[in-house]
C-alpha cells in the first residue's frame, strides 16, 4: 500500500475510492524496461572505430569478405601472409563460443585479391541480437569489402541431397524473419542502406554460374546443387514435422545462420555468394535409430572431410573475381 493510502487490486494499485493510483502508474512506467532496438546496438561510428583497427593494424583494405562456416575454418588457412586478430582483442567485437568457430579474424592476400575471413561467426543461439550476429558484415563493408562469401553447414532436406555434397544457395526462407525478428530492426542508418531493401536477387547470378562451372572444372559437378536454404533459430536441430513443413515451403537445405548476414549484406549492398555443405541428411520419416539423428560432432566430421573441396571452390571462385577487377 502505498503513503496515498492505496489497496492493490488485481495486480494495479488503486486508491480507497476505486481510480488507479497514480503515484504507483508513475512509477511502474519507470520500471518498463523498453529493449534496446537492434539497429541501435552498433551505430555507424562503432563499427567505423572496428574497421579503422583492422585496416590500420592490417594495412590492407580488404575486397572480398569470407565468413567459415562450422568445422570450414580451413578456409581462412588459405590466406597469405596473413594478419591474425582474435575476436577478444578486437575492441568491441563478440567472442565465439561454438565448437568449430576457432574466434579469429584474418586478413591477407587470396589468389592475389585483399581479403578478410572470420573464423568463427556469432549465432542467434548464443545469445546474441541479430543485429549483433551479423554486425562484423558492416565492419567488412566500412573495411572496403565488396563481395561477401559466407559459407555454413547445413542438414540436407531435398531427398537427392547427400552427405557431403555442397548446395549453392539462390534463394533463402528467412524463418526468424517470418517471427518478426530482423538484423536490420529498429531505426534505419541510411549511411548503411535503405529502410525497405528488396531481397529477390539476393544471390549473386553471375558468382553462381561460375561457381557451377568450378564444380565442373572440379569433376565434382554431380555433387553440388543449386537450391534454397533456411535459418532457424537453434541450438536444437530441427523435428520431423518441422522438417517436413520446411520441405513443403521448398527449402532443401537446413541451418541456423548465414541468412541474417546476408540480409545485412544486401541492405548495404555487397555482392554476395554463398553455399552449404551438407553435413547430415534430416530424416523426415520417424524412426528409433540414433543414428538418424543430427549431431553436432558428425557436422565437424564430414566439415572436416570436404574442406578441401570446399576450400579449392574458394579459391577458384575469388580467382574469378580477381580476372574482373
Ligand atoms: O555456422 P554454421 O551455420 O555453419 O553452423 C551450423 C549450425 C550450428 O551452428 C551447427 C550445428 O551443428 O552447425
Ligand atoms: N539442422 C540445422 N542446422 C544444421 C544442421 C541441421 O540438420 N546440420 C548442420 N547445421
Amino acid at each position: 500500500m502505498c503513503s496515498r493510502d492505496c489497496c492493490s487490486k488485481g495486480g494495479v494499485s488503486r486508491t480507497k475510492d476505486g481510480n488507479p493510483c497514480e503515484r504507483r502508474a508513475e512509477k511502474q512506467e519507470t520500471d518498463i524496461i523498453v529493449p534496446t532496438p537492434q539497429s541501435l546496438l552498433y551505430p555507424y561510428e562503432m563499427i567505423q572505430e572496428i574497421a579503422d583497427f583492422l585496416v590500420k593494424g592490417s594495412g590492407i583494405r580488404p575486397k572480398i569478405g569470407i565468413i567459415c562456416g562450422s568445422g570450414l575454418g580451413s578456409l581462412a588457412d588459405l590466406i597469405q601472409n596473413p594478419k591474425v586478430f582474435e575476436y577478444s582483442k578486437i575492441p568491441n567485437f563478440p567472442v565465439s563460443t561454438v565448437e568449430g568457430h576457432a574466434g579469429k579474424l584474418v586478413v591477407g592476400c587470396l589468389e592475389g585479391v585483399n581479403v578478410m575471413a572470420m573464423q568463427g561467426r556469432f549465432h542467434y543461439y548464443e545469445g546474441y541480437p541479430l543485429a549483433k550476429c551479423s554486425m562484423p558484415v558492416r565492419v567488412m563493408k566500412l573495411c572496403g569489402v565488396e563481395y561477401l562469401f559466407a559459407t555454413n553447414a547445413a542438414g540436407g532436406i531435398n531427398p537427392k541431397y547427400a552427405v557431403g555434397d555442397i548446395m549453392l544457395m539462390h534463394d533463402h526462407v528467412n524463418m526468424l524473419g517470418f517471427a518478426g525478428n530482423s538484423p536490420l530492426q529498429g531505426p534505419n542508418d541510411p549511411r548503411f542502406g535503405p529502410r525497405f531493401p528488396a531481397l529477390v536477387n539476393s544471390y549473386n547470378k553471375d558468382l553462381i554460374n561460375k561457381a557451377i562451372d568450378i564444380s565442373k572444372a572440379m569433376g565434382i559437378e554431380s555433387s553440388v546443387h543449386v537450391g534454397v536454404y533456411s535459418c532457424l533459430g537453434g541450438p536444437t536441430y530441427e523435428t520431423i514435422a518441422e522438417l517436413r513443413a520446411l520441405r513443403m515451403m521448398g527449402v532443401d537445405a537446413v541451418g541456423m545462420s548465414t541468412v541474417h548476414e546476408v540480409i545485412t549484406a544486401r541492405h548495404c549492398d555487397m555482392k554476395v555468394f554463398a553455399f552449404s555443405l551438407i553435413t547430415n541428411k534430416c530424416a523426415t520419416e520417424y524412426s528409433e535409430k540414433k543414428d538418424e539423428e543430427a549431431n553436432h560432432d558428425e557436422v565437424m566430421a564430414v566439415a572436416k572431410n570436404k574442406q578441401k573441396a570446399c576450400c579449392e571452390m574458394v579459391s577458384r571462385l575469388v580467382a574469378e573475381i580477381q580476372k574482373s577487377l
